[in-house]
């Protein structure tokens, strides 16, 4: 593994919600692994005005309670603030003289990594900025620039917003998140793949009779209503974490595991998904929105009724669809994703249907099942691979019955499950930007998903089914399935409705 690089981490945003619930606390968990330089420091950017020190006692709120109250401390005094007006060009020498002063004080040599996790009508003012002030390159050391999403809302603005980007960074310099990247267990999918000899020789459509992946949340859109209401399920998990999912599953293996190998294989993957044309979409793709229903006896609102939502939305809180990917792999095997809030479970897995045998042999026994493999991999909660298989039904004749054999990371003694935050964190400091999504496959991604926007945009009667919130979504969306089936991951719920027992 290579180390960490030695610099200081900018946060733009640092007043708000996910530097302190998410990057914050990510960080701590590197120092606490040992994974951050030496020479390290973070400084805080946004309008507001706190001191250094207010600064950290409010990043102290989400911390992880298992850590010593000395490395809290020597953490915290690692942590830095600037207030400056973030749209104004004005203030950025002030910027520029805080950071290198910071450098000096603590000996770090001039490498900058500016995350940007304001909101997005500022990614492009802000790198303009830094620009101004040179900040964005170096004659030695490195300026890299992470980009949180959304990365646009439609094809044309994520075009310009890769433009604009690129017009102050270089693309090997530019960082974009997808957090769904950072999960180990997606980052398995690659090692289930490609270091098992088993798997792949069967990981195509002679084997394979459809791939299913579910994204399921039992929330709802909390208080993000005003946000959501302007985005939908399509655009805030579709567009990114499914579609880079779809990639993980179905690209060709890479030459080598490196950013630019890898990444060029999930944009074949996107170039070769079978566009679903406008005209088209209501056969292929279902959405839905939660109304009010009664979970567990208590009554739970519905999606319009939400704050900043607006009474009369549109605004899909699922959705369903069924599409191909036109190579030589996956020709003619289906794909089905799903997604939605206020789903019976949060659970996000993987499911690879393998066909069944093509002669059932044991079809003239009494109440015998003829076994269609799957594959399970879960990416969370309960992070692991499960696999279905028929096994003899011990006793007279030969019924079959289906079986798991169930891997769950939470066996492994001693591991640390990196949150996705703290790898992709890690990996920017190391240089690798292999866990994330590169422009012209979030061009891509868009390329595919923006016809069934613009159909939905445009065509009022492609309707947006209404399900009780706590229900797997409207039941229409088993029309898509061929034969009629979704996984149904958590039919039982455990007491308290907060696991799966599968
Ligand atoms: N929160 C989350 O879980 C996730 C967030 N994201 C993305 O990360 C980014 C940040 O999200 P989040 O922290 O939730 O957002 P918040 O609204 O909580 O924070 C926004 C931050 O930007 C600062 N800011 C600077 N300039 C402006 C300006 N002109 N207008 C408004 N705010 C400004 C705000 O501080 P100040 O007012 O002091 O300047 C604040 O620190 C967004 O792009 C979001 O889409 C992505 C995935 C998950
Ligand atoms: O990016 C987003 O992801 C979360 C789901 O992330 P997970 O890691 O909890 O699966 C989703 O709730 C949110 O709406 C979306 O913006």
């Amino acid at each position: 593994m290579k180390q960490a690089e030695s610099h200081i981490l900018v946060i733009f945003g640092a007043s708000g919600d996910l530097t302190k619930r998410k990057l914050i606390p990510a960080l701590l968990e590197l120092e606490k692994q040992n994974l951050l330089p030496d020479q390290f420091a973070v400084l805080g950017v946004s309008r507001t005005e706190l001191s250094d020190e207010v600064f950290r006692s409010r990043m102290t709120e989400f911390l992880p309670k298992d850590v010593s109250s000395e490395l809290i401390e020597k953490f915290l005094n690692r942590l830095y603030y600037q207030a400056i007006s973030t749209a104004d060009a004005y203030d950025y020498p002030v910027l520029r003289d805080r950071l290198f002063t910071i450098a000096k004080e603590n000996n770090i040599p001039e490498n900058f990594i500016f995350y940007l996790s304001t909101p997005p009508s500022l990614y492009e003012i802000i790198p303009k900025n830094l620009a101004s002030v040179e900040l964005n390159q170096a004659d030695d050391g490195f300026r890299r620039l992470i980009v949180e999403k959304p990365f646009g809302t439609d094809l044309e603005s994520a075009k310009e917003l890769n433009r604009n980007l690129l017009d102050y960074f270089k693309e090997e310099q530019i960082y974009r998140i997808d957090h769904y990247l950072g999960k180990e267990t997606v980052q398995n999918l690659l090692v289930t793949r490609f270091s098992n000899g088993i798997f792949e020789p069967i990981w195509n459509h002679n084997f394979i009779h459809h791939v299913e992946i579910t994204s399921a949340e039992s929330l709802g859109v909390e208080n993000r209503g005003g946000y959501y209401d302007h985005s939908g399920a399509m655009r805030d998990m579709v567009q990114n974490h499914l579609l880079q999912l779809v990639g993980m599953v179905a690209m060709e293996p890479p030459v080598i595991i490196e950013a630019d190998a890898i990444r060029n294989e999930v944009l074949k993957v996107f170039q070769s998904l079978r566009p679903i044309l406008e005209d088209e979409v209501a056969n292929y793709v279902i959405r839905g929105q939660y109304i009010e229903s009664h979970i567990k006896g208590n009554l739970v609102k519905g999606y319009r009724q939400e704050d900043g939502v607006n009474p009369e939305s549109r605004t899909e809180t699922f959705m369903a669809m069924k599409f191909f990917i036109d190579n030589w792999r996956w020709a003619g095997v289906p794909f089905y994703i799903r997604t939605g809030k206020k789903l019976p479970t949060r659970v996000t897995e993987v499911v690879i249907h393998f066909k069944k045998t093509p002669h059932h042999l044991f079809g003239n026994q009494i109440n015998t099942e003829q076994t269609a493999n799957q594959l399970v991999i879960r990416i969370q909660p309960d992070e692991g691979i499960l696999l279905k298989f028929g096994m003899k039904v011990p006793g007279a004749g030969f019924r079959v019955q289906t079986v798991n054999m169930d891997f769950h990371y939470d066996d492994l003694a001693n591991v640390h499950l990196p949150a996705a935050y703290e790898r992709l964190l890690l990996d920017s400091m190391q240089g690798d930007a292999t866990l994330y999504s590169r422009g012209d496959a979030v061009e891509k991604a868009w390329d595919f998903v923006q016809p069934i926007i613009n159909a939905w945009n445009n065509n009022p009667d492609i309707p947006i089914y209404g399900y009780p919130a706590g229900t797997w979504g409207p039941d229409v969306v088993d029309q898509l399935v061929e034969d009629g089936k979704w996984r149904y991951p958590c039919k039982n719920l455990s007491n308290d409705g907060t696991y799966c027992e599968l």
